[in-house]
């Protein structure tokens, strides 16, 4: 059938008020009302299968938590279940001293009695009792007159006086009387009011505080607006008598969809108290909703007196007692309402708390209110117990702010502007082709598998795996200016390329442009920064650097960079700042570069000074897991140079290692001319000297020798000092660690100067060695160096 043409000759429209000075829509909600829970009477009474006392139990102790001082919780004369689940209330000692117990009765005797027989022993109780009073149930259901209705109501509220007064004397327990006048809202107005002033004489007790009666005025059907409704109470609450001794609650449906607005202006109209259930169940399309009337009263600054900071404990209780979901939309408590999927959305909230966040500090700085403004949140899902997770959500509707504000949440990582929108197409990417949400576990490991970043999972091809900086004069500077010399940054770093350890070297302005020159000599890979920036993450000592870079192909001139359509980007994270830039610059380069074949180490000679130092280098480091200082490399290379012109300017691998090798008697069966053959070290007064004893075989003999010195090495050039003429210095040291855990060996590299007697010229030679041992080590060192002089033997004099 289809909808009616003229719905006017169907269904009445509802009769207007007049009352032309009316104040409530002028009013503003400056307090909580009194609130009445009637989840477990009306709530329960419209659920296909009412709830067990187990859940009613569950329900009420929920209720209690939530800071319900009135709680509606049964019509006891309906069944057995209704009846004994008061009686467990009260003999299980379940209601605390200050909780009303509600329980509604019909205006039957019989009815009455059974209902106030349920709740001997409790402390606080709302006898409710209602008759319909509105024509068409005069009419229909009851078909009977006014005056009879209103000689019902009278009727049974003396029998409910005359009852209670009875087991007040016996019990102690204190009562106070509800009325409502059933479907109030199509009640002739002037007769509801005349019932509710019979009822209130039939009282004959109503007081101030707790004996007020209540006169609770149900909108049992919603059938007009809600400003309607906010008339009919603001006319009642003029007109009764008495007004002082009454409460006047609202029982609002939902039937149009309205509740809420109605509850919300009839409490501007006067009344004081509002009867509803969580999350909106009750008859037909429930009652009004306690938790969005208390939420909407909460981010209006107004504290609602009940406690929803858990609500999801609160959802979780309700729906496993009756049954009934609570819709993903539902205001304040759905799934999905503070979460933004939408790009401009989730633009805008990033913005905003980014916003809130300063203003807060700068508040909180003067002492002021730290007040929430978040664009599209109108309440803090915090205060709700509920987490920012959920609050950006990404599918192919999203932007670039929302997938930034994820990455900020979950890594810390505030990107740029330009990275924002490179890493959005991404995900947009991802997101289109799966055609589905993304997870912010799929964010992130997009994000980590596009910048490998996030540990050894992600690894790129190249792998920074140790460098060091420094910096040296620009040739070209002058030395007489006042300003700072100009200078260039080096760059010495091994890194893994597709697993296999790299020395490379570069120079530049700074060190990004140092390590960029380094990775065009040695891999060929040429790449320009275009745009750079950094941010601190974490506090104090934890502090770290985030360091997010752009880069462009290599060789272009400045304008050209800037205009290139084609860019990658890379993050890096360091405690030091220089490491997190190169860190970023090796992501974007990992980036850029996907799968493109990288050239092979090759040895040749010809090649530069720069490049082939760091390769003759990352040969050693390969095949002997020994990272040679910069110096060391230079010296190994004029070696290996005479070598390759010797052999007709090649050098093989194998060759290289085995050169090292005999060079510095590293790992040779034939030890150095002056080797250790064993010592032992004590330590002599304070400060760490220490006194060597040792044997070695010097150039074929052994010699026992001893000596002190500010530390080991001291004390061993002291010892070799004792058999030479002139004197060995060291110029430098280094040492580093091979392996890891109990299989750790020390490396070590001396640099000694040999200042022949006379004032003659300066030698120098490196040594190395490794062992398990460090003074060892060291020790192997000095004297593998010291081997590569031509040493001068002490004179004897008079047989010394
Ligand atoms: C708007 C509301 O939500 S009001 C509360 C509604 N809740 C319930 O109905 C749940 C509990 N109800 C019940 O368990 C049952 O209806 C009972 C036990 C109260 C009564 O059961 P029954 O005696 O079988 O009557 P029934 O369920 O048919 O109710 C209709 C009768 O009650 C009368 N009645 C309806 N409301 C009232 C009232 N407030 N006061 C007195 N009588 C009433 C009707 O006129 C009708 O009387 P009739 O049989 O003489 O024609
Ligand atoms: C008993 C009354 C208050 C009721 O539930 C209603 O009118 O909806």
């Amino acid at each position: 059938m289809p909808m009616l043409a003229d719905p006017s000759q169907k269904y009445k429209p509802y009769t207007p008020l007049n009352i032309p000075d009316r104040q409530w829509p002028s009013k503003v909600q400056r307090t909580a009302p009194i609130w009445l829970s009637t989840d477990l009477r009306d709530g329960n009474q419209a659920l296909a299968n009412p709830m067990t006392i187990e859940q009613k139990t569950r329900f009420f102790e929920t209720l209690v938590k939530c800071g319900l001082k009135e709680i509606e919780v049964a019509y006891p004369a309906a069944s057995d279940t209704d009846f004994n689940f008061v009686r467990g209330l009260i003999e299980g000692g379940h209601v605390p001293d200050d909780v009303w117990l509600q329980v509604l009765t019909p205006a039957r005797e019989d009815l009455i009695k059974r209902t106030i027989d349920s709740v001997a022993g409790a402390k606080r109780v709302i006898i409710h009792m209602y008759n319909a009073t509105s024509p068409s149930f005069r009419n229909i259901v009851f078909r009977n007159s006014k005056e009879a209705t209103l000689d019902l109501a009278v009727k049974h509220t003396k029998i409910i006086r005359q009852l209670t007064e009875e087991y007040s004397a016996r019990t102690g327990t204190i009562f106070r009387y509800e009325y409502s006048p059933e479907t109030f809202t199509q009640t002739e107005p002037d007769f509801a009011i005349e019932v509710c002033e019979a009822v209130k004489a039939a009282w004959g007790k109503a007081g101030t505080g707790d004996e007020r009666i209540t006169f609770n005025l149900p909108a049992t059907v919603e059938i007009a607006p809600p400003n309607h409704y906010a008339d009919q109470i603001e006319n009642f609450c003029r007109k009764v008598t008495e007004r002082e001794k009454i409460i006047v609650s609202l029982h609002p449906h939902n039937d149009r969809g309205q509740g809420v607005a109605a509850a919300e202006l009839g409490l501007l109209a006067g009344a004081d108290r509002v009867e509803g259930c969580l999350f909106g169940n009750g008859e037909r399309t429930g009652n009004v909703d306690l938790v969005n009337l208390a939420l909407n009263l909460y981010t209006q600054g107004v504290h609602p007196n009940l406690d929803f900071s858990d609500i999801q404990s609160v959802i979780d209780t309700v729906t496993s007692c009756n049954d009934l979901p609570v819709h993903p939309r539902h205001p304040y408590a759905g799934e999905l309402v503070f979460t933004a999927f939408s790009g401009s959305h989730q633009d805008a909230i990033k913005k905003g708390f980014e916003a809130q966040k300063q203003r807060w500090a700068q508040a909180q700085a003067k002492g002021e209110p730290q007040y929430w403004d978040v664009p599209y949140l109108p309440i803090d899902p915090a205060d709700l117990g509920c987490n920012y997770e959920a609050v950006i959500r990404v599918n192919s509707q999203s932007g670039k702010g929302g997938i930034a504000y994820l990455v900020q949440q979950h890594l810390g990582l505030d990107m740029p502007r330009k990275m924002q929108i490179s890493f959005y197409q991404v995900v947009q990417d991802i997101a289109d082709r799966e055609a589905r949400e993304m997870a912010v576990e799929d964010i992130m490991t997009a994000f980590r598998e596009t910048y490998h970043f996030g540990g050894s999972k992600y690894e790129g091809r190249l792998n920074l795996k140790s460098f060091k900086l420094s910096s040296e004069p620009r040739a070209d500077s002058t030395t007489d200016s006042e300003e700072p010399a100009d200078e260039r940054r080096l760059f010495d770093g091994t890194i893994a390329v597709d697993g296999a350890l790299r020395v490379i070297r570069g120079d530049g302005n700074g060190p990004l442009s140092a390590l960029l020159d380094a990775l065009r000599t040695h891999l060929d890979i040429d790449f320009q920064v275009r745009e750079y920036s950094e941010h601190a993450i974490g506090e104090g000592s934890n502090v770290k650097a985030a360091s997010y870079v752009e880069i462009v192909r290599g060789g272009q001139d400045v304008k050209d960079a800037r205009k290139s359509n084609e860019s990658w980007w890379g993050i890096g994270v360091d405690s030091d700042i220089a490491g997190s830039g190169l860190r970023a610059v090796l992501s974007a380069v990992n980036n850029a570069i996907g799968a493109r074949e990288l050239p092979e180490l090759k040895l040749s000679v010809g090649f530069n000074a720069k490049s082939g130092q760091a390769d003759v280098a990352t040969a050693i480091l390969n095949s002997l897991h020994l990272e040679l200082p910069r110096r060391f490399q230079a010296s190994f290379f004029e070696a290996v140079q005479r070598a390759a012109r010797a052999t007709g300017g090649d050098i093989s691998y194998t060759d290289l290692v085995q050169l090292f090798r005999t060079t510095y008697h590293y790992g040779t069966p034939v030890p150095a001319p002056i080797s250790l053959v064993r010592f032992a070290l004590e330590n002599v007064g304070e400060g760490g000297r220490k006194a060597l004893a040792i044997e070695l075989a010097w150039r074929g003999e052994h010699r026992k020798l001893s000596a002190e010195g500010s530390g080991v090495l001291s004390s061993a050039l002291a010892v070799l000092n004792s058999q030479i003429e002139g004197t060995l210095s060291i110029k430098e040291y280094a040492e580093h660690s091979i392996g890891d855990g109990t299989d750790v060996e020390a490396a070590s590299f001396v640099e000694l100067a040999y200042d022949l007697p006379g004032g003659g010229k300066r030698e120098t030679a490196w040594g190395v060695s490794s062992d398990t041992d460090i003074a060892a080590s060291g020790l192997k060192a000095v004297m593998r160096a010291a081997s590569a002089f031509d040493l001068v033997p002490k004179k004897i004099v008079n047989g010394h």
